[in-house]
């Protein structure tokens, strides 16, 4: 297994620049291995610029290292321990199941095709039928079941379940989780539907306008971060008194978050629980002083 101090990814200053204009301001973070990270940001925050320096698509000033290789100048050795499904279809759609299983055998090492088969046995995908014939649904479990053929330390999900209704997303994470994580195995995943993914992430990493605002285990948030829902409003300036990082109004109720205040406190004026990931990503996005390099 590989150490905790031995981290999968290690970004160091990353910036990046687009049309003349800087993207990315500075990264500076360690992935280690054996995690289950949820990259959040609004669109435009850069979490695939991120997620494109990572798998070495892009190159960047500053540093940033991949099971100890710099992505860009290493990216075909890397890709033997690095595998990733991404938003945009990239599956070749003019070619049948079974050619694609042949074509990634021949083009991936590390990728095992009787698992691959053995992975789409359990769904409708037949070897004969042809990509561009498949639905959106099947089409992400194929190359879910393509993906978690190839023996990667390092597996990049970049809104991998776009598209897909409710059943499919679930059954995706589902099976990503008990067939495929593995503690020597990292998972770093982007998502606008945070919630869905919360039950799974060990770590989550928030991206605003191209910085990292937070970026902490989900043991930690829970210890830091509370939520308190006020029904009686004689309660709400007592609670505002303790600083809030944010406030608002739900169905008639106060919700506020704090930012380490201690939770017996907060409870002679409500509900304490802890905010969800998207509740946390909503009140931090307001909060107007980013805690850079928080970790
Ligand atoms: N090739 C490019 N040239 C110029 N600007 C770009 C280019 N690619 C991305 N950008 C800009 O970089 C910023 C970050 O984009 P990025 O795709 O990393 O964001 P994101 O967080 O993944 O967003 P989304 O959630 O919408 O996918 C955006 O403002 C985008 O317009």
């Amino acid at each position: 297994m590989t150490s905790e101090a031995e981290p999968i990814i290690t970004a160091r200053g990353l910036r990046k620049k687009l049309g003349g204009r800087e993207i990315l301001h500075g990264l500076d973070f360690d992935i280690p291995a054996g995690r289950i990270y949820g990259l959040v940001g609004h669109n435009g925050a850069g979490k695939t610029t991120t997620l494109n320096a990572i798998l070495g698509l892009t190159s960047c000033e500053g540093s940033i290292r991949v099971l100890g290789e710099d992505p860009f100048a290493r990216r075909a050795q890397l890709m033997r321990n690095v595998a990733f499904i991404s938003d945009v279809a990239s599956l070749p759609r003019f070619l049948r199941v079974r050619e694609l299983l042949t074509l990634v055998a021949n083009i991936h090492p590390s990728f095992d095709q009787a698992k691959a088969r053995q992975l789409l046995e359990g769904t409708d995908i037949r070897m004969q039928a042809r990509v561009k014939e498949l639905s959106k649904g099947m089409v992400a479990q194929l190359h879910l079941a393509v993906v978690m053929a190839i023996d990667a330390k390092l597996l990049v999900l970049d809104e991998p379940t776009l598209g897909l209704d409710i059943t499919y997303r679930k059954r995706f994470y589902r099976r990503l989780l008990e067939d495929y994580m593995t503690e020597e195995r990292t998972l770093l995943i982007t998502t606008h539907q945070v919630d869905e993914i919360e039950f799974m992430l060990s770590d989550i990493m928030f991206m605003r306008d191209g910085d990292l605002i937070l970026h902490m285990q989900m043991e930690a948030v829970n210890e830091k971060f509370s939520q308190l829902l006020i029904s009686d409003a004689t309660q709400k300036e007592p609670a505002r008194a303790l600083g809030p990082v944010f406030e608002e109004t739900r169905f008639g109720q106060t919700v506020m978050v704090f930012d380490g205040v201690d939770r017996q406190a907060l409870s002679a004026f409500g509900q304490v629980s802890t905010p969800t990931v998207s509740d946390l990503f909503v009140a931090l996005m307001e909060r107007p002083t980013s805690p850079r390099g928080e970790a």
